[in-house]
């Protein structure tokens, strides 16, 4: 395998798709420069030890769903990555709805819950119909605020879906559009209670986390690929001529390839130039962007039970969920926290503490970590969550653009906006790109 310019083809972005496909290329013969903005490789995955201890905290993705997270488990076993036994399944939970405590799975009354269960229903046939439809299908009423539908529904029943959605999406249901509660639920079932499995795909109650961090298999790909790894090289532009793709980093530098796979989060995708111009749809979401703007902070908390999970509407805090007595020789709980920006400042403990005392009186926030992925210019955002209208614009990113093809979990027909779609989307556009070059 050459590795001198011109490459086959450049990938721009080390996350899990960048990675993935990278691997695939690189496996295939063919010759693969990835070029990444960050001095780590990982994007929104991240792990890393919580600040003076040597447990492993994950600063963005964490769960898995093995039921429906095939690609994504594949990857763990290929690289002997093991998942911990699910210890949040059946957490006790409690509920902070428009200033009540209330505690249960659903703290429903019979009707509200007949109410909640015939929504969901209802919801779940509208996820049928778009099952077995080509990719990111629009229809006519799906691209709506999934709050709008909420608006019939008794009071407490549209708090505690908002509160669920606002957790799943990362974003207020006024924020998002239906379409994406109906791909989640298409994909993972929404059962309301969970079933005997433990399974909840609404709540998200039975998921797994991997022993370590999840971050480790974006290095473990990356040190078993053949392929060329430049880190703190961000792009700054992709320009196509006749005879492949010139790429301008940041620094200035250009290198060639004869074709690139886009890894990048669409919420960066408008920071480079593209020469001819991209595609009008992935433009416009390229300069819409996205709603996911979940802000995630992993709390070590004194005077809080460490197997209680806490939803909140309005959301403060969108939910906490104690990982228990995590750390060896400590008394207090691990919790990971979620929110939104306009509520919640996550590096602040007075204000998680605040917070978190609403339901917990008790509970004292001694250290916190966190990442701010809304900030961060290689993010700018957490994982997609689709704004009325932005669902149709997806089917323009699998198609190739030129010489350029688009991967990554944002823009996954499968898994969106999981690791698991970044795995899935990352092998699809190894695929797309060597059919381009005819490789
Ligand atoms: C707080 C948080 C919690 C999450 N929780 C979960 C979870 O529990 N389970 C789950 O499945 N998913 C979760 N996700 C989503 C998951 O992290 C993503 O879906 C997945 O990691 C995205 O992978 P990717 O490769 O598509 O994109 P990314 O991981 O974002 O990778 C893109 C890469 O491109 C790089 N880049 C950007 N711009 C440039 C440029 N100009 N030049 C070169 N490189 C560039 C970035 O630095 C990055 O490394 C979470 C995300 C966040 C933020």
């Amino acid at each position: 395998m050459s590795t001198a310019e011109p490459w086959d083809v450049i990938v721009a972005g080390a996350g899990l798709a960048g990675l993935v496909a990278a691997r695939e290329l690189a496996a295939q013969g063919l010759s693969v420069a990835v070029f990444e903005a960050r001095e780590r490789v990982g994007g929104r995955t991240w792990s890393c030890a919580f600040p003076g201890t040597e447990t492993t905290v994950d600063l963005g993705a964490e769960w898995v769903a093995p039921g429906h997270h095939a690609a994504l488990v594949a990857e763990y076993e290929r690289y002997g990555i093991e998942l911990l036994p699910d210890g949040e399944a059946g957490l006790p939970r409690t509920w902070l709805l428009d200033g009540e405590t209330l505690s249960g799975d659903l703290p429903l009354d019979d009707a509200e819950r007949a109410a909640f269960e015939a929504f969901i229903g209802d919801l779940v046939a509208e996820a049928e119909v778009l099952t077995g439809q080509p990719a990111f299908t629009s229809s006519p009423g799906i691209e709506v605020p999934f709050a709008d539908r909420l608006a019939e529904l008794p009071p407490r029943v549209a708090a505690v879906l908002s509160s669920l959605a606002t957790s799943v999406m990362g974003a207020l249901p006024s924020d998002v559009s239906v379409v994406g509660m109906l791909d989640d639920m298409a994909e993972i079932g929404a059962k309301p209670e969970p079933g005997e499995d433990g399974e909840n795909g609404f709540a998200r109650s039975s998921q797994r986390r991997v022993e370590g961090g999840v971050g480790q298999l974006a290095d473990r790909i990356a040190a078993t690929f053949e392929a060329r790894l430049f880190l703190g090289a961000p792009i700054a532009a992709v320009a196509q001529d006749a005879d492949g793709v010139e790429v301008t980093l940041a620094e200035g530098t250009a290198h060639r390839a004869r074709g690139l796979v886009s890894a990048v989060p669409v919420n960066t995708l408008a920071d480079i130039a593209f020469r001819p111009e991209l595609p009008a749809d992935i433009a416009l979401l390229a300069a819409e962007k996205h709603s996911g703007q979940a802000v995630k902070a992993i709390a070590r908390v004194a005077g809080m039970p460490g197997d209680a999970a806490l939803s909140m509407w309005p959301p403060a805090l969108t939910g906490a969920i104690g990982i228990g007595t995590a750390v060896a020789g400590w008394d207090d709980a691990l919790v990971i926290c979620f929110g939104l920006p306009e509520t919640l400042d996550p590096t602040d403990p007075d204000a998680l503490t605040a917070q978190l005392r609403r339901v917990f009186p008790e509970a004292r926030v001694v250290e916190v970590a966190c990442h701010d992925w809304n900030a961060d210019p290689y993010a700018r955002g957490a994982w997609f969550a689709p704004k009325p209208g932005q669902w149709a614009l997806l089917a323009a990113f699998l198609q190739p653009h030129g010489r350029v093809v688009f991967a990554g979990s944002d823009i996954s027909p499968t898994s969106l906006g999981y690791m698991d779609g970044a795995v899935v989307s990352g092998r699809a556009a190894a695929e797309r790109i060597r059919e381009v070059l005819g490789a």
